[in-house]
């Protein structure tokens, strides 16, 4: 349980991000298209050069090497990279339960990855990265490909596991009603920085 800490991080145009977001706390990011989601992501998952840091707890990014440091603070992207041929091949184990939480067939373990659906996709990443046990989370739209009824599933099921395991998360999201139903804290990107917003009830 720990507390993930921007520190003057900057990235491309973003310059001297500060903030913090608590153990099991939902912090959404939205910002204009090309204002930087998905690049302060990556930075702060260590794949970008960026300068500041990033700490999780006593633990600084500096000081872990990159591949160490993505299996605690996960980013889940956007568009998911699959390495293997078939589903099940990305899980060490079957996650019966998950699959049937997120609206998935649960025989889609046994499925070629080519013949997923951009939602599949999204919902098996999601399903992927938790089964990893990370310490934290980095969401980048991780409902960009779902029609309303598995948007609400997913969120439900991410804010469940969020809270169980107590994992700070960044989540990038475009639309108010779903920053209003998952978010504790909202930021959006302004000129070169974020700037809290306030929340709606
Ligand atoms: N490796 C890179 N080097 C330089 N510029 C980059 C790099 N990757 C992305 N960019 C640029 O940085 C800007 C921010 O990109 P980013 O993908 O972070 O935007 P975003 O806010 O996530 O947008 P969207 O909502 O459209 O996904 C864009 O202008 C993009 O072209």
């Amino acid at each position: 349980m720990a507390t993930l800490t921007l520190k003057s991080l900057a990235i491309g145009g973003l310059k001297s991000i500060d903030l913090q977001v608590a153990a099991g706390e939902i912090v959404c990011l939205s910002g204009a298209s090309g204002s930087g989601k998905s690049r302060l992501l990556r930075a702060i998952a260590d794949l970008d050069r960026h300068s500041g840091n990033v700490h999780l707890g006593d633990t600084s990014q500096s000081d872990v090497p990159g591949h160490s440091w993505r299996g605690m603070v996960m980013l889940v992207p956007a568009e998911s990279a699959w390495w293997y041929d078939t589903v099940g091949e990305h899980f060490s184990e079957h996650p019966e339960e998950t699959l049937q939480q997120l609206g998935l067939d649960a025989d889609a373990f046994n499925w070629p990855v080519a013949r997923l659906s951009s939602g599949e996709k999204q919902r098996l990443a999601l399903a992927r990265a938790l089964a990893r046990k990370p310490a934290a989370l980095l969401l980048d739209e991780p409902t960009a490909n779902l029609d309303k009824d598995s948007t609400e599933r997913v969120e439900s099921w991410l804010r469940d596991r969020i809270r169980q395991q107590q994992l700070p998360t960044i989540w990038v999201a475009h639309h108010e009603d779903q920053i209003a139903r998952v978010a504790d804290r909202h930021f959006h990107i302004v000129d070169n920085g974020i700037e809290e917003q306030e929340m709606t009830a």
